[in-house]
């Protein structure tokens, strides 16, 4: 019998014969978890195709797994999109637990998104808002609509070109398609990557799709760092990066040992294009769909900004730790509209037993965080509520302790671009809503926004936000 209670796995719907309960998960895989769950209770175990898989539907069962054992779901599942895109899991996102991950992690954290390097770039995001200010205030005084999904990516895409290569884009590179379609391929259930029998067939035309974006990719990239080998003077992340890849190719004695190659070099800088673009994109549109839904809520937080920045400054990024309401703002909005709705896959390392449930090892770990804020024995009855202040009175912080909030994840693996990301979102939010008043087009009213959302690895609004800007500051 203790045999049998070894095996036992987490309760789950029946799996099919080949391709499991994969034909369930529909287009907002999210949604359709958090109704199984409801069934079958916050462990739940899933069958995808030949993948044993568990999904964890509230903050308790995440504590367990990503708190309590988070050595042993610390690895990641191997993928097609990765193994094309990351040149066989060469960068970090998706490379298995192990020393290499370990390395790229150390060069992500203490030489590239360490704060110092982050407040290297405040002035540059500093010029690049106020380009879109300026874009924007044209559009006040022609009576236009602003399309903020398309003007905010376009601005996170830039700040992002420049903190990687010193400047702003080149012609064809086009980062934010890249980071918009590697999500959806990344994200998606490929059924090649469950089933391997169905693989060569490639019934959903997803590997052609993931091969000819990372032949895309590699061209785009390729040309990127050539350019900037031929001018040295450019400066940006990619001067770090090549450093340390021309130390560890050169036999130098001072070689950090990062291990990084070529297609390691064009690997890492995939997780921070499509880390950076697309997380921060997602976040920041949300926020503003949200304050544009409330009235309410829109104002109170105008009043701070008029309390803290005053009425004739821009924001500035020092602003930000005073600005409280925002922060709650921010807080509330990943609760609902969180960017990576399931978080970014984990994968078991070794056998293990759970609350008397066996997980194997190579077991798949979905955390479906975004079924954690539908849940009101989490957030009360008001659960489906956007209301900011729940957190005068609930100390809930997002950073990765607090196993309620945690759209960047935990541990390990948690996301190691938490200070950049909100420091995008935090400024982009406040200068917006600083600088103007945004009213919806053709006369609609707030509550008739349309807020259904996308699935992918990240989760944006399925049609764009548009708005009608007024001045607020200089009238
Ligand atoms: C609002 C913005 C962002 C959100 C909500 C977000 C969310 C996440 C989440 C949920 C994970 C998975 C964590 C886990 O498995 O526990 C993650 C991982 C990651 N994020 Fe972010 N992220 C954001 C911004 C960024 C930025 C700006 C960058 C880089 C420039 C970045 C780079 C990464 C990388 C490289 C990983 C993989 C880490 C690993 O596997 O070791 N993210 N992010």
């Amino acid at each position: 019998t203790t045999h049998l209670r070894r095996k036992k796995l987490p309760p789950g719907p029946l799996p099919l014969p080949i391709i499991g309960s994969i034909h369930l998960l529909g287009k907002l895989p999210h949604r359709v978890l958090r109704n199984l769950s409801l069934k079958y209770g916050p462990i739940m175990s899933i069958r995808l195709g030949n993948v044993e898989t568990v999904v964890l539907s509230s903050p308790d069962s995440a504590r367990l797994f990503l708190g309590t054992h988070d050595a042993n779901f610390s690895s990641r599942p191997q993928i097609q999109a990765s193994e094309h895109l990351s040149y066989g899991a060469k960068g970090m996102a998706y490379t298995p637990y192990g020393p290499y991950w370990r390395s790229m992690r150390k060069l992500c954290t203490v030489e590239l998104l360490s704060v110092a390097k982050i407040n290297d770039s405040r002035g540059m995001r500093r010029e690049e808002i106020g380009v879109i200010m300026k874009e924007i205030g044209e559009c006040v005084t022609r009576n236009e609509v602003v399309n903020l999904s398309e003007t905010v990516g376009r601005l996170i895409e830039n700040m992002t070109f420049r903190m990687l290569f010193g400047r702003t884009g080149y012609e064809g590179a086009d980062f934010r398609s890249l980071a918009n379609e590697g999500s959806e391929v990344i994200g998606a259930f490929n059924l090649g990557d469950y089933v391997p029998m169905l693989a060569p067939l490639d019934l959903q035309g997803s590997t052609r799709r993931i091969k000819s974006l990372s032949k895309k990719y590699d061209e785009m990239i390729e040309s990127l760092i050539n350019k900037r080998e031929q001018d040295r003077s450019l400066q940006g992340l990619i001067q770090w990066i090549l450093l340390i890849y021309y130390c560890h190719n050169s036999d130098k004695p001072n070689d950090p040992s990062h291990g990084i190659d070529r297609k390691g070099t064009k690997a890492i800088l995939l997780d921070m294009i499509v880390g950076a673009i697309d997380a921060s994109t997602t976040s920041t549109e949300w926020v503003l769909s949200l304050l544009i839904k409330h009235p309410r809520v829109m104002k109170k937080l105008q009043q701070e900004l008029s309390d803290v920045v005053g009425n004739k400054r821009e924001v500035d990024e020092t602003h930000l730790t005073k600005l409280s309401y925002l922060h709650m703002v921010i807080k509330e909005t990943f609760r609902l509209y969180p960017a990576a709705p399931l978080l970014v896959p984990r994968e078991s390392i070794n056998d293990i037993v759970i609350n008397g449930y066996h997980i194997p090892k190579k077991t798949l770990v979905l955390v479906n965080f975004w079924a954690f804020g539908r849940d009101s024995k989490v957030w009360s009855k008001n659960c489906n509520e956007f209301l900011p202040e729940r957190f005068l009175d609930k100390d809930v912080d997002f950073r990765g302790h607090d196993f309620e909030l945690i759209p960047f994840g935990t541990g390990r693996r948690g996301c190691p671009g938490m200070n950049l990301g909100l420091i995008n979102v935090g400024l982009i939010v406040s200068q917006l809503v600083h600088s103007f008043n945004w009213d919806l087009p053709s006369g609609m009213s707030p509550v008739e926004l349309d807020m259904t959302e996308k699935f992918g690895l990240s989760m944006p609004r399925a049609k764009p936000l548009v708005a009608i800007p007024t001045y607020r500051l200089y009238e």
